[in-house]
């Protein structure tokens, strides 16, 4: 198998003198998705933090593209390609989605602003349809796709996601799904967060299971949707078995 993009090897993890996240390793590959699943307070949002470097480390090893990357500063990880969506609205509601993605343009040199946002405008072409509309004034649905849009303005290799369909509609759900599968398509890795675990199961090729900051559990993701443990635990018990 070829080398992982991300390898995590027992890291540990939280804040001030308090470690959540505790001797956890995965390995993902390049295009692939990964869910992480778990239950609230089961330190997920505490991973992805450590893998992008704003809170507590305390050992093991975060190995990004064959160099660890556990002391860098999350500035010098963004740099190496390692791109991060916080949960929450994350963009600059009272300026259009042009002016967001030329804010999102701001790390990289002048030269290659307009590229960057051509690449992503192409890739989403409804960020080129509501060019001049307040980000605020989008539909939650299309301020995620900002959000992520604006992340990819700096072409990472790994994608962070923190509950990406937090608060949107079915609808909309399915249509943040339908980009994140679009991005994992032109190579990118992407290790997602989900509350709506049977929606980011059907889309993902990995799952992980957290739980009380330990991994319990981890394979493909058409396997562990149908683990009874999982059924029972975040899928109400039932089971759509059509992918
Ligand atoms: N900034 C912080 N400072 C201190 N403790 C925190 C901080 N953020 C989270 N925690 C604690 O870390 C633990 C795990 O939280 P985390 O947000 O990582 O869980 P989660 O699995 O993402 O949960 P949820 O699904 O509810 O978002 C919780 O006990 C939480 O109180």
């Amino acid at each position: 198998m070829s080398s992982p993009v991300l390898e995590l090897v027992s890291v540990t993890a939280g804040y001030g003198d308090n470690p959540i996240v505790r001797d956890f390793s995965a390995r993902l590959q390049a295009g692939t998705i990964t869910t992480l699943i778990g239950g609230n307070g089961a330190g997920k949002s505490t991973l992805l933090r450590a893998i992008y470097g704003t809170n507590k480390f305390f050992s093991g090893q975060i190995v990004f593209k064959d160099e660890p990357v556990e002391r860098l500063p999350p500035w010098e990880r963004l740099k190496r390609g390692i791109g991060f969506v916080p949960q929450g609205r994350c963009n600059f509601p009272a300026m259009s989605v042009g002016e967001n993605l030329k804010m999102g343009c701001y790390t990289l040199a002048s030269s290659r602003h307009d590229v960057a946002i051509e690449r992503v405008v192409s890739l989403f072409p409804l960020l080129r349809e509501r060019w001049r509309t307040e980000a605020g004034n989008l539909s939650g649905g299309q301020q995620q796709i900002l959000e992520m849009a604006m992340v990819l303005l700096l072409q990472p290799s790994l994608l962070l996601l923190d509950e990406p369909s937090l608060g949107l509609s079915p609808k909309m759900q399915g249509d943040v799904f339908a980009t994140v599968q679009r991005i994992a398509a032109t190579g990118v890795t992407v290790l997602v967060v989900e509350q709506n675990v049977r929606g980011a199961l059907l889309i993902s090729d990995r799952a992980l299971v957290m739980e009380q900051g330990r991994k319990f559990m981890e394979g493909p993701a058409a396997e562990v949707r149908t683990d009874p443990r999982i059924r029972q635990a975040y899928l109400g018990g039932n089971i759509q078995t059509a992918a």
